[in-house]
């Protein structure tokens, strides 16, 4: 698999499969707590993971949402703001380095031929390291770094997934939120978290995720390729379901790292 192919992440209300293009974008997903945004989170990754040409970076306060593709991740940062931040600042240093290839080869973006291995940075859950634990500057730094990363990672390969169960305007800025061209919403407390998530004004459109049933855990509001929100319901995976692709996963990638140390040896 190729993360330049759509991915499957559920179906609409018809029954019908929907499929998300991840390449050259960012998603936001966010709701209350259960409204299955860790699900969705991990379906985004368990494709990620089977792509030939992606890396993870993995980032999850409470390490148990994300933790069972640890093995697959070329970073994985469990509860630890600095370590956040520093891999964060990492992966400034790599999309600087692209930048500065794609002007060498006076280029606006990579493409699936260059042969430049995507990122997929997946964050669960935003509002830990943007306003719960640290220092309000390492804060405001983590999110600062986390922005440029949404605002300039696309066009070389970096994706940004980001989750939260707090759509409040000081996790999700509108700032924050328009580097986010695809977004989901799950249940939401209320028509203003929903507009956090989606946008302002869909609640007024009828499109708001607090109308969605507390019990129907997996259904959301997902604004992406059409340009107006649709209800759908996320795919899910079990634990058992996530360690079977994580390990088949974690398998093909090693496998990967040896024949390229091997082919470097012979050559
Ligand atoms: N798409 C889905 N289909 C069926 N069940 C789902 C789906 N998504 C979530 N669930 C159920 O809801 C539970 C909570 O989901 P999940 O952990 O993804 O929620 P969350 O929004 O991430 O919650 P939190 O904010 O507390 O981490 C899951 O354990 C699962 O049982």
């Amino acid at each position: 698999m190729s993360i330049f192919d759509p991915l499957f992440i559920g179906i609409d209300e018809f029954g019908h499969a929907v499929n998300l293009s991840l390449i050259y974008r960012n998603i936001l997903i966010g709701g209350e707590p259960g409204a299955g945004k860790s699900s969705l989170l991990n379906t985004v990754v368990g494709h990620a993971a089977l792509c030939y040409d992606t890396d993870l970076v993995l980032i999850d306060g409470k390490q148990v949402e994300l933790g069972l593709w640890r093995d697959c991740a070329d970073v994985f940062v469990g509860p630890n703001l600095d370590h956040a931040i520093d891999t964060l600042e990492r992966l400034q240093a790599v999309m600087d380095n692209r930048y500065t290839f794609l002007l060498d080869h006076r280029r606006q973006k990579i493409e699936k031929a260059d042969d430049i291995r995507c990122i997929l940075l997946a964050i669960d859950e935003l509002a830990y390291f943007s306003a719960t634990v640290g220092t309000e500057t390492e804060q405001k730094y983590f999110s600062a770094l986390n922005r440029d990363i949404a605002a300039r990672g696309r066009a070389v390969g970096i994706i940004d997934a980001s989750a939260t169960q707090r759509p409040s305007s000081d996790i999700i800025p509108t700032s924050l939120r328009f580097l986010f061209g695809w977004r989901w919403a799950g249940r939401c407390v209320d028509d203003s978290s929903s507009d956090v998530v989606l946008g302002h004004g869909w609640a007024a459109k009828n499109f708001s995720a607090a109308r969605i049933d507390p019990n129907n855990r997996g259904e959301g509001l997902l604004l992406a390729h059409g340009g107006v929100p649709m209800s759908m319901k996320g795919a899910h995976m079990s634990n058992t379901d996530i360690i079977r692709v994580a390990d088949y996963a974690a398998c093909i990638r090693r496998g990967r790292a040896e024949l390229v140390a091997e082919m470097r040896a012979a050559a």
